[in-house]
């Protein structure tokens, strides 16, 4: 059989990329070593996760602010079992519509281990042992990564115990105590999870502060709300073992400027101490793809390696490890093939961290702005001061935009609070289009609405908030 593309790998960068090289024409397979379709992000990341994080966030509610709001229930009772159906039953429905998309876009699905077998050639190597060689103009490896654990730590996951995100994702039982190791986004979105439904969770992180990239700002006042939903944080720390200790297991970690070590023992820990590359088994070494000083395949703007008709995007290469980055480079990727344009803006990209309240960015950090030697103006309007927050008891975090002093070009827009994730992205497009403050705060917003603290922030930049 012959292509225009072979795309490895069918999480959110590939099966994207796939999609819209069919959409436009090109006649395109994938290579899934897995049963379903989604990669990481479907099947144990962004989407379990987010069902999780859903469903406690709803338990917590229902236990503290439905009586404020004159609801009258019981307390309300847990059915961890039912809570983890729903989060497989999400999986799934995704998952199934990934095989829909497939079908509808006729795109070939090749089953198995894909490697690069030559220039135009992938071989498929199936779980019964069985190979096939495909012919390509064009292979997309989009492989993604996996869990890097802790550089110069031997940590022996056994996913009950010590578990990656993934065994964080499927505890039989609510743990009495939880380390997480890392206060990155898996550790404080998976640390929350389990505080919600009473485990007694301690992060021990390197830096000091969590969300290392963040707005040191938004990062204070999210550990502050994270600290008072009953979340312990050990900063500076570094974790030099981890391991098992009877039924649990045990960590220990010393000040990373120099001090006397610490131990903690706990029913399980959780390591999200980052991710790295996967690219085992795809054969670059043979065909001389090149990888970066981190594991990365190396590309240049255009998605290209430096072996010719091969390309890469998403987790593999570099850049922020998330989904609508790899889903973006995918859609780039096909349209080059196609003979378009395709670009991805990495100045936009917005992150987003899913917990109680949620923290959302684009653009840069204040510090940044600073070490730049940009002279910015700052916004910041509270929630506590948006009557709708106030009518849903939603009034903790605030916005916070960043201008060029001399343009009034937005560089930077961060959020803590309820629906940040959602209201980030009016921030994004008009970054996107260039905008200013003086634009988005012109820009007639419907009230009540928490978006009207984006507005009032805007107007902040350039002029003074009305309602603060
Ligand atoms: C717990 C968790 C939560 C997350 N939450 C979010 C979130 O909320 N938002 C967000 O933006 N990001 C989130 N992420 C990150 C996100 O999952 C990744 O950025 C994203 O999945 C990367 O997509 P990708 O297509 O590059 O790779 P992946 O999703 O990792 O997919 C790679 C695919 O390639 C397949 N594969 C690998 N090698 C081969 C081979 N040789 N042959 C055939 N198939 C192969 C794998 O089986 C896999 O299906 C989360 C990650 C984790 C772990
Ligand atoms: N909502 C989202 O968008 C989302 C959710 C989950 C995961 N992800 C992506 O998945 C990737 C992996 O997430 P993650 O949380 O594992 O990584 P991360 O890079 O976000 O955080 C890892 C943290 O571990 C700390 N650390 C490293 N070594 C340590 C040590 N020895 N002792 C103590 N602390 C140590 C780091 O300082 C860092 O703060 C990220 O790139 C993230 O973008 C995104």
């Amino acid at each position: 059989m012959s292509y225009d593309l072979v795309v490895i790998g069918t999480g959110p960068g590939g099966y994207v990329c796939a999609i819209k090289a069919a959409q436009l024409g090109l006649k395109t397979a994938v290579v899934e070593k897995l049963p379903t379709h989604g990669g990481t992000c479907v099947n144990v990341g962004c989407i379990p996760s987010k069902a999780l994080l859903h469903a406690t966030e709803m338990f917590a509610e229902a236990g503290h602010s439905f009586a404020d709001l004159g609801i009258e229930i019981s307390k309300p009772k847990l059915n961890l079992k039912q809570m983890l159906a729903h989060k497989t039953k999400t999986v799934e429905q995704n998952t199934k519509g990934l095989d829909f998309l497939m079908k509808k876009n006729k795109i070939d699905v090749l089953r198995g281990v894909g490697s690069i077998a030559g220039k135009g050639k992938v071989t498929v190597k199936g779980d019964d042992g069985k190979e096939q060689t495909v012919e390509t103009k064009n292979i997309v490896i989009a492989t993604g990564s996996t869990v890097a654990g802790i550089p110069g730590v031997e940590v022996k996951f056994d996913e009950k115990v010590i578990v990656s995100s993934t065994g964080a994702l499927e505890f039989g039982k609510v743990p009495g105590k939880m380390v997480v190791v890392g206060g990155g986004v898996i550790g404080l979105e998976l640390g929350s999870v389990w505080a919600r439904l009473g485990a007694e969770v301690t992060v021990v992180e390197y830096l000091d502060k969590i969300l290392g990239p963040m707005d040191a700002e938004v990062s204070k006042q999210f550990q502050r709300m994270l600290a008072k939903q009953g979340l312990t944080f050990k900063l500076g720390q570094k974790v030099t073992d981890v391991s098992k200790a009877g039924k649990g297991a045990k960590v220990t970690f010393e000040p990373a400027k120099g001090g006397d070590a610490e131990t903690i023992e706990a029913d399980v820990v959780l390591v999200s101490t980052g991710r790295k590359p996967f690219t085992e088994g795809l054969g670059l070494d043979s065909v001389g793809v090149e990888l970066d000083d981190r594991g990365r395949v190396k590309t240049d703007k255009h998605f290209r390696t430096n072996v010719e008709g091969v390309y890469a995007i998403g987790d593999v290469i570099a850049g922020p490890m998330l989904a609508h980055k790899a889903e973006d480079e995918g859609m780039a990727v096909a349209e080059i093939l196609a003979g378009q344009a395709g670009h991805v803006n990495y100045d936009v990209i917005p992150s987003v961290v899913y917990t109680s309240p949620e923290v959302a960015s684009v653009g840069k950090p204040e510090e940044e702005l600073k070490e730049a030697g940009v002279e910015y103006n700052v916004g910041k309007f509270a929630f506590s001061a948006n009557g709708r927050a106030r009518a849903m008891l939603h009034t903790d975090g605030f916005v916070k935009i960043l201008a060029d002093k001399k343009t009034d070009r937005v560089l930077g827009a961060h959020i803590v609070g309820f629906g940040a994730g959602e209201m980030i992205h009016e921030a994004a497009v008009l970054m996107e289009f260039s905008g200013s403050s003086e634009d988005l705060a012109r820009t007639c917003h419907a009230h009540p609405t928490m978006s009207e603290a984006v507005r009032e922030a805007a107007l902040g930049a350039f002029a003074k908030p009305i309602h603060s």
